[in-house]
């Protein structure tokens, strides 16, 4: 995962990592997608897109790419590590019904960014962990509209992860800027949201500015306490 920012000197301890909606129009989705990667910090972008051709996903990664790549932003494939090689993406995520982890490292190569989904298993980011993945991810944190999550994680899991090891932890599942603080102070490395960016009542800017508002009072102790 990217340290730094071109933005900041130092990077925060937690970190914005944006998952695209599972559907879009590339063409109409990238002017989106420049104005959240402006609004603020972002680590890394991952396309996300379900029942989409081999082509579609070509398609979108030829447009939203270089929007990420161009602002130091990792540009990230889901479950589709030979297109994320072909295409040019930094790396892929992959979860435990994907491609198996070493399966995917062999394809795209050891430069690039592997993440695995680890549900609420500790023993899943061990072995992801172990095996050489550059961030484990666990989750479901709250009910989210986005899929049907059949996992649910809790806090307590990325404060054990991070007071025990090095690889970095992203949690994801209906996080928002009102319910994050929790899971920042507990240790995640990196916030992976969908709703609470691309469904902002008042745009995807104005989503980035909140949950780095929310991160950064969260890390300052200042947060919401629950
Ligand atoms: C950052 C991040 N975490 C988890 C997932 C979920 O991956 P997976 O379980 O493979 O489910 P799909 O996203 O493929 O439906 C993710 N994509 N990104
Ligand atoms: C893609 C994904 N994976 C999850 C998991 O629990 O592994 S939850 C999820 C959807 C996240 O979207 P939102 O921020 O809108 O809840
Ligand atoms: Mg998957």
């Amino acid at each position: 995962m990217p340290q730094a920012n071109h933005r900041q000197a130092e990077p925060p301890a937690c970190r914005l990592y944006l998952v695209t909606p599972p559907a879009l129009e590339p063409a109409a989705f990238a002017p989106l997608l420049t104005r959240a990667l402006d609004a603020g910090d972002v680590a890394c972008v991952q396309l996300r897109l379900k029942d989409c051709s081999d082509d579609d996903i070509r398609r979108a990664c030829d447009v939203l790419r270089p929007i990420a790549q161009e602002r130091e932003v990792a540009f990230i494939l889901n479950d589709h590590p030979a297109l994320a090689r072909e295409t040019g993406c930094d790396g892929v995520h992959v979860g435990q019904s994907d491609t198996p982890y070493r399966q995917a490292r062999k394809i795209v190569g050891p430069d690039a960014i592997v993440g695995v989904t680890c549900h609420d298993s500790r023993h899943f980011a061990m072995v992801a962990a172990e095996d050489g993945a550059d961030y484990v991810a666990f989750g479901a944190f709250f009910p989210t509209q986005t899929k049907t999550a059949e996992y649910h994680a809790t806090p307590d899991l990325l404060r054990w992860w991070s007071e025990l090891m090095e690889v970095p932890c992203v949690a994801i599942g209906g996080i928002t800027a009102d319910n994050c603080a929790p899971l920042v102070r507990a240790g995640a490395d990196f916030l992976a949201v969908v709703n609470a960016v691309w469904g902002h009542p008042d745009g995807p800017a104005a989503g980035v500015k909140a949950l780095n508002a929310a991160i950064a009072a969260a890390l300052a102790g200042t947060g919401d306490a629950a």
